[in-house]
């Protein structure tokens, strides 16, 4: 691609191995979750989510998402126990949606899309950095969580109250204290396999763990969503909508689940 990635027919999911071979690699995501072919494995820990919302520090609208940035030079909003060892510090979170309620997250449940998917981002603390944990294959730790149209979700609310002052490609602003964990569901049932960052560089290097129950999401609050721009201020608009990777070959990778 001559021009920057993004989800457009020039630009999108099927261009990125052009300039980005991994594209093709073993261990690609999103994928589809079968959950009849997942296996329980009991010796799965609970995950452990302890977040600090005073590490929230921005808002930032990247051309590709929008997402919320923490302050993670310390242990105070951390990931632990589920499938992974040790400690992973939150990083941010963003989202991945579609024009229409029909499609728009990246992983997807016996084919099954839902019209949006929450991404909360961290990073193996055995590593100097986020950087460097993305360069290794047990670097970073995505917990992913599905939203299903439903009932308005006060939690999420205080997060689209923001998109109004990030509409364009480059905006932020601040966003503080602002707890991650009231977004989860009340069940950290979740299924994990060995997968890569879903946008370019498209990095092998996550343990995804993605919630089996959904949160939900009003029609009113993804038109929110919706409101966004790809593009940048001056720019010819264009509406930030269908940000998603369709799902990838497993590859003979596993799907565990924490869950009978
Ligand atoms: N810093 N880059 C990235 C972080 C997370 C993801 S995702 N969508 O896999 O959670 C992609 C890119
Ligand atoms: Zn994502």
């Amino acid at each position: 691609m001559s021009h920057g990635w993004g989800y457009g027919p020039s630009n999108g999911p099927d261009k990125w191995v052009q300039d980005f071979p991994v594209a093709d690699g073993p261990r690609q995501s999103p994928i589809n979750i079968v959950p009849r072919e997942a296996q329980y494995d009991s010796s799965l820990k609970a995950l452990k989510l302890k977040y600090d919302p005073s590490n929230a520090t921005g808002i930032l609208n990247n051309g590709h998402s929008f997402q919320v940035d923490f302050l993670d030079d310390t242990d105070t909003s951390t990931l632990t126990g589920g499938p992974i060892s040790g400690t992973y510090r939150l990083r941010q979170f963003h989202f991945h949606w579609g024009a229409s309620d029909d499609r728009g997250s990246e992983h997807t449940v016996n084919d099954i899309k839902f019209p949006c998917e929450l991404h909360l981002v961290h990073w193996n603390t055995k590593y100097p950095s986020f950087g460097e944990a993305a360069s290794q294959p047990d670097g970073l730790a995505v917990v992913g969580v599905f939203l299903k149209i439903g009932a308005a979700n006060p939690r999420l609310q205080k997060v689209l109250d923001a998109l109004d002052a990030i509409k364009t490609k480059g905006k932020q602003t601040t966003f503080a204290n602002f707890d991650a964990k009231t977004l989860l569901p009340s069940s950290l049932d979740y299924w994990t396999y060995d997968g890569s960052l879903t946008t370019p560089p498209l990095l092998e290097s996550v343990t995804w763990i993605v919630l089996k129950e959904p949160i939900s999401v009003s029609p009113a609050q993804m038109a929110k969503f919706r409101s966004l721009l790809f593009t940048g201020e001056g720019e010819a608009p264009c509406c930030m909508v269908d940000n998603y990777r369709p799902p990838q070959p497993l590859k003979g990778r596993r799907v565990r689940a924490s869950f009978k």
